[in-house]
C-alpha cells in the first residue's frame, strides 16, 4: 500500500524519487493510517504534521496515546519508512488529512531514528498465518521531515507556508483503498475457492451410512442437504471471480480517466469496490467456516488446511475498511440517487437501474412454472425490484424524519440491508453477462449457467423475506425458486468434483490433506497425526511427575 499510495498521491518528481527505491527493496514501505483511537473515522485521526517555516519542515508528532499508529501491517519490525497520514497544519489552521513520507529507521542498522518509537501490537487471532505479519504501533516525538515529503499530487503547502488545494476531488485522498477494496474482491474468489474445493472434494470421498445389504456406504456429497450448503459456496466462488474481473475493469478505467481529469465515476467506483468488498469478504468468511463443517471432525484439523484458511482470511471484514461502514457508504450513495431520481437525473452504471422506477415500483414478475427461473430476464428484474423497492423504501421512512442525518441514523440497519440487496444485483447482473458471453470448452458454458443460477435462486432464497416484504415476488413464486434450486443441485452434482478441479490448485497451495487431488485420504491423514511432535515420545513427557504419582495414589486408596 505504501507504493499505490505515493502512485496516486505523490508527483511525478516524488514518484521517481522513491518508488525505484520501493521497487528495488532499498526501502521497505508500510500504509500508516489507522491509529489506536481511530480506524474507520480517516478524518478524526489525531497525528499532526505542523509546518514550520522557519525551517521548511513538517514537524510530525503523536500529540495523545490515541493518536499512535496500529495496526499497519509490516510497520512493527520490518518497515524503513511509511505513508503517515497526519493532520496538516499551517499557519496556525488544520488542514485534515494527508499523506507524508517518513523514514522510521536508519538504513545502516534499521534502528529506529531519534523520536520514532515502534513496534509490533502482539499476537493475533488464533496460531493463523497472519501472525507472520508485523502489524505495528508507531509513535512520534516531534519528528522534522523535509518540506517536499508531504505527497502532492492533491494539495500542497509553498515554501512560505500557504495551503493550495489542486482542483482535484479530495477523496482521491483515499485512492489507494479504493485500489485494495478491488483487489480484497478477487482475494476473496481465490480463498473461497480453496476451501470449496477441499470441501467438495472430501464430500466425494467420504462416505457415511446408507449401505445396502453390506455394499458401500453413501457418499456424503449424495445428501441433499451436504449439496444445498455446498453448491452455493461452489457458485459464489466463481460469481466473485467474474464479478472481481469486472471490477478490476472498472477500476482501471476510473483511473484512465482520473488522468484525463474525467471525475466522473469517482462515486460509482467507491461504491463498487466498497460494497463488494464488504459483501464477498462477508459471504465468504462465512462460507470457510461452513466448509469447515461440511468436513466433519477432519475438518477441525489443521491438516485440512480450513482453520489457517479461516484464521487468515477473517480479518478481511475489517481491514481495508469495516463491512458495515462501507455498506453506509453504498446507501448514502443511494439516497442520493434516489432524491434525484424526480430531478429528471438518470442515473448511470450499476445504478442505472434506478432509471426505471416507474416500472420497477410496479412491476409483477411474470414466474409461473419453476422452470421460468432459468430465464435470466426474470431473475434480473426480481433482484432489481428487490433493491429499488428497498432503497426508496428507506429514502421514504428517512424523508419522514424532522433531520436527514437523524433519520439516516435511524434507518441505518434497513440501509445495511439496502446495500447489501443493491450489491447482490451487481454480482448476479455480471454472472448473467458472464454467461452470455463465448465461453470456450465443451459444455463449459452450461455448467456457468448451472451455477449463475445456483447464485441467484440460492440468494434469492435466502433473502425471500426482502422479495416477499417488497412484493418483489409471491410465496409461491418463492416456493417455486426452490424447487428450481434443488434440480439445479442435481445437475450441478455430476460436475461438482470438476468444476473445484477447475481452479487448478496443486496439492502443495490448497494445503490439506482432505482436498487431495488424488482422495486418498485416509492414509494421509494416518501419516499426518504421526508427524506430531506429541508423537516422539511413546510414553508422553509429564508421566512421571504427574500421572504416575496420581494414578499409584487412587490405586492405593481403591485397596483401603
Ligand atoms: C487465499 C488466502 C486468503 C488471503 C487473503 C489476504 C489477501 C491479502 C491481500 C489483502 C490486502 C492487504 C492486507 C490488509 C491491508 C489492510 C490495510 C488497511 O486496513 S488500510 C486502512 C483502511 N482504512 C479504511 O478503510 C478506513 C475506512 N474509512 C474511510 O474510508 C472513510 O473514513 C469513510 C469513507 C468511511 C468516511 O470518509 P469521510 O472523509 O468522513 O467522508 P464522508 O463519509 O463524509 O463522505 C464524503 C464524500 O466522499 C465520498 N467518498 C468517501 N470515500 C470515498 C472514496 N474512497 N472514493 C471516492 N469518494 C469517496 C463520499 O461518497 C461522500 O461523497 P458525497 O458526494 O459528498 O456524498
Ligand atoms: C489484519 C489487519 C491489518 C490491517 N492493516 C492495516 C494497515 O496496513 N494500515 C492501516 O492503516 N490500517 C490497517 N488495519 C486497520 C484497519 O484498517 C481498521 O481496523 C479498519 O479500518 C476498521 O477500523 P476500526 O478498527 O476503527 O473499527 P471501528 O470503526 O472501531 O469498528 C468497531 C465497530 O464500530 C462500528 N462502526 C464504526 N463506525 C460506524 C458508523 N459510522 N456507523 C455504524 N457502525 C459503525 C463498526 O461497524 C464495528 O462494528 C488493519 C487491521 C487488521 C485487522
Amino acid at each position: 500500500m505504501f507504493v499505490p499510495a505515493i502512485k496516486g498521491q505523490g508527483t511525478e518528481e516524488q514518484q521517481k524519487k522513491w518508488l525505484p527505491l520501493a521497487y528495488k527493496f532499498q526501502i521497505i514501505g508500510c500504509y500508516a493510517q489507522t491509529e489506536l483511537g481511530h480506524g474507520s473515522n480517516v478524518q478524526g485521526l489525531e497525528t499532526t504534521a505542523t509546518f514550520d517555516p522557519m525551517t521548511d519542515e513538517f514537524v510530525i508528532h503523536s500529540p495523545t496515546l490515541t493518536s499512535s499508529k496500529w495496526w499497519p501491517g509490516g510497520l512493527g519490525k520490518a518497515s524503513t519508512h511509511a505513508v503517515v497520514y497526519a493532520r496538516l497544519i499551517t499557519e496556525g489552521k488544520d488542514y485534515g488529512i494527508h499523506g507524508f513520507i517518513v523514514q522510521l529507521r536508519s538504513l545502516e542498522d534499521h534502528s529506529p531514528l531519534p523520536g520514532v518509537t515502534l513496534g509490533d501490537i502482539g499476537g493475533k487471532f488464533g496460531s493463523g498465518a497472519y501472525n507472520s505479519m508485523d502489524n505495528g504501533v508507531l509513535r512520534f516525538d516531534h519528528v522534522r521531515i523535509p518540506r517536499d515529503q508531504m505527497l502532492m499530487r492533491l494539495s500542497q503547502v509553498t515554501r512560505e507556508g500557504k495551503y493550495v488545494q489542486s482542483d482535484v476531488p479530495k477523496q482521491l485522498l483515499y485512492g489507494t483503498m479504493v485500489y485494495v477494496r478491488q483487489s480484497i474482491v478477487a482475494d476473496a474468489s481465490k480463498a473461497l475457492s480453496r476451501a470449496v474445493c477441499i470441501a467438495v472434494r472430501y464430500s466425494a470421498i467420504r462416505k457415511q451410512f446408507g449401505s445396502q445389504d453390506g455394499g458401500p456406504e453413501t457418499q456424503v456429497l449424495n445428501y441433499r442437504t451436504q449439496q444445498s450448503r455446498l453448491f452455493p459456496l461452489l457458485a459464489s466462488a466463481y460469481a466473485f471471480r467474474f464479478v472481481g474481473d469486472w471490477l478490476n475493469w472498472l477500476y482501471t478505467d476510473v483511473t484512465q480517466k482520473l488522468e484525463v481529469k474525467d471525475y466522473s465515476t469517482l462515486q460509482e467506483a467507491h461504491a463498487c469496490t466498497a460494497g463488494l468488498k464488504a459483501v464477498t469478504t462477508s459471504a465468504t468468511a462465512d462460507a470457510i467456516e461452513e466448509c469447515r463443517k461440511l468436513c466433519g471432525g477432519h475438518g477441525y484439523l489443521n491438516s485440512s488446511g480450513l482453520p489457517e484458511l479461516f484464521a487468515v482470511y477473517v480479518p478481511a471484514c475489517t481491514y481495508e475498511g469495516d463491512n458495515v461502514v462501507l455498506l453506509l457508504q453504498v446507501a448514502r450513495i443511494l439516497m442520493k440517487t434516489v432524491s434525484q431520481l424526480t430531478s429528471g437525473k438518470q442515473p448511470v452504471g450499476t445504478m442505472a437501474y434506478m432509471g426505471k422506477v416507474q416500472h420497477l415500483m410496479q412491476s409483477k414478475c411474470a414466474v409461473k412454472t419453476a422452470e421460468d427461473w432459468l430465464n435470466p430476464a426474470f431473475i434480473q428484474e426480481a433482484f432489481e425490484a428487490r433493491a429499488l423497492r428497498m432503497a426508496v423504501n428507506c429514502a421514504q421512512n428517512i424523508g419522514q424524519a424532522s433531520n436527514q442525518e437523524e433519520g439516516f441514523y435511524e434507518r441505518s440497519p434497513d440501509l445495511l440491508e439496502a446495500a447489501v440487496a443493491h450489491i447482490q444485483l451487481i454480482i448476479v447482473t455480471k454472472f448473467i453477462e458472464k454467461v452470455h458471453q463465448d465461453i470456450p470448452g465443451h459444455g463449459v458454458k452450461e455448467q456457468l449457467q448451472n451455477l449463475c443460477n445456483v447464485y441467484a435462486l440460492y440468494t434469492l432464497h435466502k433473502h425471500l423475506g426482502d422479495f416477499l416484504a417488497t412484493g418483489s415476488l409471491t410465496p409461491k413464486q418463492g416456493a417455486l425458486a426452490n424447487e428450481q434450486l434443488g434440480k439445479l443441485y442435481a445437475q450441478v452434482r455430476p460436475n461438482a468434483v470438476a468444476l473445484v478441479d477447475a481452479f487448478n490448485y496443486t496439492d502443495h497451495y490448497l494445503g490439506s490433506v482432505l482436498g487431495r487431488y488424488d482422495g486418498n485420504v485416509y492414509p494421509a491423514l494416518y501419516e499426518e497425526a504421526w508427524k506430531d511432535p506429541l508423537n516422539e515420545t511413546v510414553v508422553p513427557e509429564g508421566y512421571h511427575e504427574y500421572l504416575r504419582p496420581l494414578l499409584k495414589q487412587q490405586l492405593k486408596l481403591s485397596r483401603l
